[in-house]
């Protein structure tokens, strides 16, 4: 029986899955947790990657592994290979202006002879897919340059958590060739300088923001091993691996018409698509699959820690928050929680604070205020599935993700806020079930030499509890009627 491992290093722990390659079958799993921040630096993944793997009895009998990671983050080398400062996470609004600096540089006009647009929002759409964020790499590069010019000098390539996390599992570091970095295309699109209608790098982006050129990771095929690591036993083929939603959709099995919604510390919703989609509105991103095709998604910053905020608040652990909100009618008595807690980025409101709306002495009550916050989360995943429809995306069947799908409230308030039944398949690591099919995936080209032709292994499906309740589409109007009215974060 040959062993694959699958890794999800998200942005709050790292988590592993050992499964038979053949039949997809669990054979042992780990965990560790990641530091707090949106400013990480990249040694402690490896620790806890290390720990989650010694959890799950280690790599010595597995004979493919593949890393499914948070997108976005910034991570710098040097020429040596050393890591210049600690990562800027997907969730590090810091880079908000250098942002709109990007998205206004790209609709000038460069001389007189090559006009553009004017539109700046629209150019980058067509470039790489998606309008830029704080949240894209390009941006947080842009930051470095303006910010810490001393480290931006320094840079001599650029990297995501899971290539690196995959060049060093390969025996890569310090005093390795950079060349040696590889990585796939579901993460190259998330950065703001790779497009997925050439499936190459815009060099030029990557200089706009960083100021100069640097190596990136080779971007290997689907099937393709990106590194392999001579064992006594036998090699272990370390697979090209995936931004984490890519990751999950390939764990999930998504077809067509398939819409994953994950509720993590991003609020997700994403489907695959045939064709790269591009929203100069910048509400949906289009980025690429892990399969060879598109996964257009919108991403929030507020999904399960609006879930931890609220029952801190109201001090009661996630059981007593969920028993809280399913206490109490729906659309809480006329409470409306805008979630922005972090500022947002879609829609992108990077400056933003949160909000509760309707307050008035006959609704203040703990379960209003749980039923707000659980409405409030939901009611910015609806407007991200508007979004997505409104690209052409097929809506057909919506998969509920990621921790915050453990909260019995999330499950049975989705349908009535979005208007459709919810799945819910049984409790799992989806991305690191990605990342394991992956790496069956790219055992089996190699195996059989089949390459391009190869197709990732049929594992067995994971049974699905469906929730359906009618929907209410009061509670997305009286949200709808105040999601403007917020805060400003002070400077
Ligand atoms: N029963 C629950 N109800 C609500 N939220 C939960 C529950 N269990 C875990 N969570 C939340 O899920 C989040 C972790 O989910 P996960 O998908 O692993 O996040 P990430 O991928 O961003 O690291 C945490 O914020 C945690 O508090
Ligand atoms: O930024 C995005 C997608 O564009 C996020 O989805 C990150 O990839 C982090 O995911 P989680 O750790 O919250 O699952």
């Amino acid at each position: 029986m040959a062993l694959v491992a699958g890794v999800d290093s998200s942005t709050q722990s790292c988590k592993v899955v050992i499964r038979d390659a053949e039949t997809g079958a669990l054979v042992r799993s780990g965990r560790a947790s990641h530091p707090e921040g949106t400013e990480v630096h990249p040694k402690h993944w490896w620790t806890a990657l290390e720990e989650a793997l010694a959890q799950a009895g280690g790599l010595d009998d597995v004979a493919a592994v593949a890393v499914g990671g948070q997108q976005h983050g910034m991570v710098v080398l040097d020429e040596q290979g050393e890591v210049i400062r600690p990562a800027l996470l997907w969730n590090d609004s810091r880079s908000a202006p250098a942002a709109r600096d990007l998205i206004a540089e790209l609709g000038d006009p460069v001389t007189e002879d090559t006009p553009r647009s004017g539109d700046g929002a629209a150019a980058w759409a067509q470039a790489i897919g998606s309008v830029p964020v704080a949240s894209i790499t390009v941006t947080k590069l842009r930051w470095l340059r303006d910010a810490e010019p001393e480290n931006a000098a320094r840079v001599a390539a650029v990297a995501l958590p899971h290539d690196w996390l995959s060049w060093r599992l390969a025996g890569y570091g310090p005093g390795s060739d950079l060349t040696t970095l590889a990585t796939d295309r579901s993460d190259a699109s998330g950065t703001g300088y790779w497009s997925p209608f050439t499936e190459d790098y815009r060099r030029d982006l990557l200089v706009l923001g960083l100021g100069h050129d640097a190596v990136l990771p080779r971007v290997v095929a689907p099937w393709e091993a990106a590194h392999v690591v001579d064992r006594p036993g036998g090699p272990l083929l370390v697979g090209p691996g995936a931004g984490d939603n890519a990751a999950a959709a390939l764990g999930l099995g998504m077809r067509s018409g398939d819409v994953a919604l994950s509720i993590g510390t991003s609020g997700v919703v994403s489907a695959v698509a045939s064709e790269p989609i591009a929203d100069p509105s910048g509400m949906v991103t289009g980025f690429a699959d892990a399969t060879g095709r598109y996964l257009p998604l919108t991403a929030t910053l507020n999904a399960s820690r609006v879930l931890d905020a609220a029952a801190r608040m109201l001090g009661v652990d996630h059981a007593g928050l969920s028993a809280l909100a399913l206490s109490a009618p729906a659309g809480a008595e006329g409470l409306v929680m805008v979630p922005y807690l972090e500022g947002e980025r879609t829609p992108n409101r990077p400056e933003a604070t949160g909000a509760l709306h309707g307050l008035r002495l006959a609704n203040t009550t703990p379960a209003n205020l749980a039923r707000a916050a659980v409405e409030g989360m939901l009611c910015g995943q609806a407007d991200g599935l508007d979004a997505l429809r409104a690209q052409g995306v097929p809506v057909e069947r919506i998969q509920l993700i990621g921790g915050g799908a453990q909260s019995e409230a999330v499950r049975r308030i989705a349908p009535s806020v979005l208007g459709l039944d919810v799945s819910v398949p049984a409790p799992g690591e989806y991305v690191a079930d990605g990342a394991a099919r992956q790496a069956a995936w790219v055992l089996a080209a190699r195996a059989s030499g089949a390459g391009e032709g190869s197709t990732h292994p049929a594992w067995e499906a994971t049974s699905v509890e469906v929730h359906r309740s009618p929907a209410v589409p009061a509670v997305r109007e009286q949200y709808a009627a105040v999601r403007e009215l917020t805060g400003v974060r002070p400077a």
